[in-house]
């Protein structure tokens, strides 16, 4: 069965010899992969408070084969009860003390830019008829 670590105890190893993150309630020894990282290896090396990396790591959207990986570096579970971590917003699994996380604002530009593009798709039928509709009104002889 996989150990079960209190988020104080993962807390403790943030050293570049020695780190281990929180990935939705897994432990994770990513101490041989600081360095092989495609997002380099400053995204493990955080305070004790913030080791529940779970919200950065699925804002990256990882790939398949990045979700994958995980595993490699799976060494347990981490008690939910005891994370006090202020990057987790909302997971019901943990019992966060204090809720500082904010998504950061390209949500919110993400879905201006999508309604724009819906508008502008709704809106090119009728700005198209209109020009070409205009111009196709006069009579073929070019008498009006
Ligand atoms: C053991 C945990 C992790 C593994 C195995 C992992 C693996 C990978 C892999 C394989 C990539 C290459 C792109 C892809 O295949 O998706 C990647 C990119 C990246 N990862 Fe992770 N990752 C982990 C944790 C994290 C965390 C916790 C963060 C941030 C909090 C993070 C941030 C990034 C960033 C910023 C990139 C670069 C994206 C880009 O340049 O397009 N990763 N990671």
């Amino acid at each position: 069965m996989a150990k079960i670590y209190t988020f104080e105890e993962v807390g403790k190893h943030n050293q570049k010899d020695d780190c281990w993150i929180i990935i939705h309630g897994k432990v994770y020894d990513v101490t041989s992969f600081l360095y092989d990282h495609p997002g380099g290896g400053d995204v493990f090396l955080v305070a004790p408070d913030e080791k529940d990396t779970s919200v950065g790591f699925d804002e990256v959207g990882h790939s398949e084969a990045a979700i994958e990986m995980l595993e490699t570096y799976f060494v347990g579970n981490v008690d939910g009860d005891t994370i006090t971590s202020k990057t987790v917003a909302g997971e019901d699994n943990h019992a966060p003390t204090q809720h500082t996380y904010a998504p950061p604002s390209t949500n919110d530009n993400d879905f201006i830019v999508k309604f724009l593009i819906a508008l502008l798709m709704f809106a090119l039928p009728f700005v198209l008829q209109y020009y070409y509709g205009k111009g196709s009104n006069k009579s073929p002889n070019g008498d009006n």
